[in-house]
């Protein structure tokens, strides 16, 4: 850790819509270094998946007005398409909630592996193959070679009997079968950073804990840098070094896990802690935040939380987000942050 692999500034991501132009993502900033896993987390609708695609470039039909996204030197928000393929190729690989989105119905999960492998050694290659319509045959010893590799890849992300599954289609994979196989895809490519868009949400928790952990071992003997998408805090607290939490399109908190956690210092965060299950006690209806999510159509003024926010006054109707430094690397981007300060803080 310590060398910084990935670093957000001020990102912006609009789309023109009929009803005007939606602020989806409103200057988000964070980092991600070598080998760490961040966790970005908020509810529904606050700009998480525009976020993780917008790093790779995919964020159309929207577009990106403002900011930087700086991967491992190369500034994505104006690398060209080569590039933006040579990246996806072996720097950033992403996996979406929905496998269906990734695999092909038409190829054997095996081949579409074989397919990354192929990429990851010739990003090139990609383009070449859309262009010819053909596949393309390397020599014997490298067909096998690949194949082999597919194998392996199966078994590292838990498919169990992965000779024999190579030849098998999408549809006669289960729902987890399907994550593991684009997991799988995803990694063919060695990528120094998995972004992974609620890679687990649809899956049973068993089958969800298993891949978790799957990613977790695999951040520890690769190295691989993940950034986690997901509402599930759980998720966050088993899994993530760093959080940076999101609402409305904008980060409210930013910090280390167990700080962020224990210790929250932005109301949003601590609202959000406060609907986990867990503190929910039993036959009781899950707590919601009370009141809405503002809408995301036109420029934001204030904090976004301020009309569901019992802390808020003037400054937070009215000027920008403060960046409030909390503790150790942990930000607050809220104007009440003293409010929050934890009672052994007072104390001291
Ligand atoms: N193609 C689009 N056109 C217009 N608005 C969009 C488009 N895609 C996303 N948005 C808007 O951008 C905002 C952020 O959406 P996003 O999908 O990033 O939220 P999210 O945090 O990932 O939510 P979820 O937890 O439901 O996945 C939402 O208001 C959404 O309606
Ligand atoms: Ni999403």
């Amino acid at each position: 850790m310590g060398e910084t692999l990935l670093e957000v500034e001020d990102l912006h991501t609009r789309f023109r819509t009929r009803g005007g132009t939606v602020h989806a993502v409103e200057g988000v900033s964070f980092t991600v270094e070598a080998g760490e896993i961040v966790g970005i987390v908020g509810e529904s609708g606050s700009g998480k998946s525009v976020t993780a695609r917008s790093l790779v470039r995919l964020e159309d039909p929207g577009f990106i007005p403002e900011g930087s996204i700086d991967f491992d030197g190369i500034e994505m928000t104006e690398a060209n398409e080569r590039t933006v393929r040579r990246v996806r190729g072996d720097g950033m690989a992403m996996v979406f909630q929905d496998p269906m989105e990734t695999l092909n119905p038409v190829f054997s999960v095996g081949e579409q592996i074989v397919e990354s492998i192929k990429v990851h050694e010739s990003p090139d290659r990609q383009r070449l193959l859309e262009y010819l319509n053909v596949p393309l045959f390397g020599s014997w010893d490298d067909r096998r070679g690949m194949r082999q590799r597919a194998i392996d890849l199966m078994g590292d992300v838990g498919i169990p009997h992965p000779d024999e599954r190579i030849s098998a289609y999408p549809h006669e994979f289960s729902g987890g079968m399907r994550q593991r196989a684009m997991l799988a895809i995803a990694l063919a490519r060695e990528p120094d950073l998995l972004v992974a868009d609620e890679p687990t949400t649809a899956l049973d928790v068993t089958i969800q804990a298993e891949i978790l952990e799957r990613i977790r071992e695999l951040n520890e003997e690769l190295g691989m840098g993940v950034l986690l998408i997901t509402h599930d805090i759980g998720v966050v607290a088993e899994l993530c070094d760093r959080v940076v939490v999101m609402y409305a399109g904008q980060v409210m908190e930013e910090g280390p896990v167990e700080r962020v956690l224990t210790e929250p210092r932005h109301p949003y965060t601590e609202s959000l802690l406060g609907c986990m299950p867990q503190n929910t006690s039993r036959g009781e209806p899950l707590n919601v935040i009370d009141g809405q999510v503002p809408s995301m159509i036109g420029e934001p003024t204030g904090c976004p939380f301020a009309n569901r926010c019992g802390h808020s006054s003037v400054d937070c109707r009215e000027a920008p987000l403060p960046e409030e430094r909390v503790g150790d690397e942990h930000v607050s981007n809220c104007h009440h942050v003293d409010e929050l300060a934890t009672s052994t803080e007072v104390e001291r």
